[in-house]
Parts: structure tokens; sequence; C-alpha cells
């Protein structure tokens, strides 16, 4: 992401006019308000076996006891290894899973097990963007027929018709008006991602879950969708659940950051006390390996963990990190730490671990010489 196109302070401004709320039964949320409450959110997937009579013989724990809130306009991002649970914690908080325990409250209402007539005001205010946007658009469908088709299912008639806000939609987005009868396959990839954008704002969402919006363009255009991404934030007021394994654009996008490890969130904070105060082991892993602008004037050496992360179907007892973490020891094998606020911690930041860092990102040496005593026994043999 160049300078040029990054924002510097991405925080909410605060609409003191919020929009209508298309919920008549609850007034509209003020920014700042909580939004989503999430609480013990599970999700156990069977594992069954058996040619014809299935039986169930175990469970993939993707997310196990996951709580946190997003508040009215706030951006939640959402971080971790391939597998650590992101996409499953946004598919049940669109409700497009069945959650095996937990409860997931939308502006006091608890949704959790909401049928789909009480679903129905909800489902338009809560809106997704997916990764791909090559797959989730329809390629027989017009740019007009993808756009309107949320108005459609949900039988709303704008005052000025379908096809003038639809338009007015497409001009939000950076799209020309005059593409409404275009086909997917007519536009550049960030501009089908702006389409699937459009397509979720067609019912005024309160909350967006961005799962991967922009893994799948080109580096060159990511910029400018995380932008327009982050201009509906700051001027429509709209809360983002935003799932992604880039910590730069987390960072960039949202103002709070969880960061989750086979099923659980390790730790959560706001932006600048996470990147810059880790205490979560993990966390310091992941932010060592992430790319640095400068490499060649870094002072920061890479923590390397060793392994894979563990099978979620069978995952570690007590904290789940310890079978890769260099500072585990006896108790965390047997009691699982829970996310607590810990001492030296700002406020709002929670951190599960028994044994937390210091906080700042300090020589990795130690540790890699720990983690993998091979890799680092071939580098010393190298240098
Ligand atoms: N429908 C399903 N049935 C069984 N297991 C599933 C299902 N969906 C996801 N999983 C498993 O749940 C775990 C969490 O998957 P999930 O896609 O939520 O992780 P993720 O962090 O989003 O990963 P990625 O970044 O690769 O998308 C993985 O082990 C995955 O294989």
């Amino acid at each position: 992401m160049s300078e040029q196109q990054t924002v510097a302070d991405n925080a909410p401004q605060d609409p003191t006019d919020p929009q209508e709320s298309a919920n008549p039964q609850i007034p509209a949320p003020r920014i700042g308000d909580p939004l989503l409450e999430v609480s013990n959110l599970t999700m156990h997937f069977p594992v069954l076996q058996g040619s014809f009579i299935k039986r169930r013989v175990g469970s993939v724990q993707a997310v196990d006891g996951v709580d946190f809130m997003i508040r009215t306009g706030e951006a939640l991002g959402v971080v971790g290894e391939s597998g650590c649970g992101k996409s499953t914690t946004g598919r049940l908080v669109a409700r497009l899973l069945e959650p095996t325990a937990g409860k997931i409250s939308y502006r006091g209402q608890d949704i959790t097990h909401a049928s789909r007539k009480e679903l129905a005001p909800v489902r338009s205010e809560i809106q997704m963007i997916f990764q791909d946007p090559y797959a989730s658009l329809n390629p027989r469908h017009t740019v007009g027929t993808i756009v309107s088709g949320p108005m459609e299912v949900n039988g709303i008639n704008p005052p000025g018709g379908r096809e003038a806000r639809v338009k007015e939609l497409l001009e939000i987005v950076g799209l020309n008006p005059e593409h409404y009868n275009r086909f997917p396959h007519e536009f550049s990839g960030g501009q089908r991602q702006r389409i699937g954008v459009a397509r979720a704002l067609a019912l005024d969402p309160k909350l967006i879950i961005a799962d991967e919006p922009v893994s799948a363009l080109d580096v060159s255009i990511q910029a400018q969708v995380v932008n327009l991404l982050q201009k509906l934030q700051r001027e429509m007021g709209i809360a983002f659940l935003f799932i992604a394994h880039d910590l730069a654009i987390v960072r960039h996008f949202s103002q709070r950051v969880a960061v989750m490890y086979l099923g659980k969130i390790v730790e959560v904070a706001d932006r600048d006390s996470l990147y810059n105060r880790p205490r979560h082991p993990y966390t310091h892993a992941l932010l060592s390996a992430a790319p640095e602008a400068n490499p060649s004037t870094s002072s920061r050496e890479r923590i390397r963990l060793a392994g894979d992360v563990p099978s979620p179907i069978n995952p570690p007892s007590g904290c789940r990190f310890r079978t890769r973490c260099w500072k585990a020891q006896d108790i965390c094998g047997s009691q699982e730490p829970p996310l607590v606020q810990i001492s030296g911690n700002q406020a709002g930041h929670l951190t599960a671990c028994h044994f937390p860092e210091e906080g700042v990102i300090a020589s990795a040496r130690e540790k890699q010489i720990i983690l993998d005593p091979a890799l680092t026994a071939l580098e010393e043999t190298a240098s």
C-alpha cells in the first residue's frame, strides 16, 4: 500500500445524524453504541465416518468460546494463520451457520437462533463481502440485476426506483453508472469487488463482514478497495468485522484487532496497543513474520514457529499455543489462560497467556533457538 493511498487516521467520524433505522422497532444506532456482542461463540463441525450410516467420530473445533464486541461505526480486524477460525466466525455472525453454543446479540436482540422470519429485519443490516469477486458474482447476471438483487429479495422499493438506487450505489463505489447493463466478465478484479461492495450496500447495512476482501486482488489495487471500505466506514458509519491475514492491511483499516489461534481469541486490543505492545507470544510471532517496508535497515528478528498449527479435531489441552510456544511451562498444559487485562496492559487490551511477553518486539534469537534448533543450526552453518 503506497503512502499516498493510505489514510493516517481512520477513526470513524461521528455523524450526529445517523441514518434512519431499517428496523422500525429499534431506534437507529449511534456511533460508539454497542452494535454486535458475541459471547462464548462456538462452532464444532461434526466429523462423520461410515459409508452408509454416518457416525459422528469427532468434531472440528473451528471456533471455541469466542467473545468480542463491535461498536457502531467501528472496525474490528481479525487476524491469524489459515485455519484458525476467522471465516467461520464471520459466517456465524452473518448467521450463515448455526452455532454449536454461545450467544450473538445484535443491537441488544439475541439473534443466535432466530428463525428466518425473526432474522429478516436484521439480515438487511448485516451484510457480507467475500474474498473472491470472481466467484461471488453470477456471471449470467448484469451488474444492475446483481446489485438490485438484495432489494428484490427483501421487497424494497426505494423512492426513485431500484434502477436509480443501483446507479447511485455504483457511483458511491466508484463505478460508472452507465455500466448498469454490463456483465461481471467485462470488469477488472478490483471493479468486480466494487460491484460486491455495491451489492452489500443495497440495503443500508450497519455491519459489514468483510472476509479477506482484498486478498484475491492485485497488490496495486488492494489499497483502492481498502480505501473505499474505509470511506464507507467513515462517511456512512458502517461497522466492520474485517477478516484478513495481511497484518498491514488490518492495521490500516481497523480501530481494534483480535488475534485468533486455533479457534480462540488469544489477544485483542486497540490497533496501536496491539501492534506496538503485543503481549501474547503468538502475536509476537505473527508480527515478527510480517513483511517490512525496509527489511535491509530493520533490526527486527523473525520468530520462526516450529511445526504446523495442531489439528482443531484434537487441540492441545490448556493453552492451545503451548506446543509451539517458547515460554510454555507445565501450567500451560493444564490450565487454559483466560482472556483478561493483564498487568501493564492498557484498558481494553486483553491477553490470554500465563507468561506474557514484555510488550516490545525484542530479539527473537533466543526464541528461535528454542523453537527450531535444526533451522538455527543450518542458518549458522550458512553464515
Ligand atoms: N464446513 C466445515 N466442515 C468441517 N470443517 C470445517 C468447515 N468449515 C471450516 N472447517 C474447518 O474449521 C477450521 C477453521 O476454518 P476457517 O475457514 O474458519 O479458518 P480461517 O482462519 O478462515 O482460514 P483461512 O484463512 O484459510 O480461510 C479449519 O480447520 C477448517 O478446515
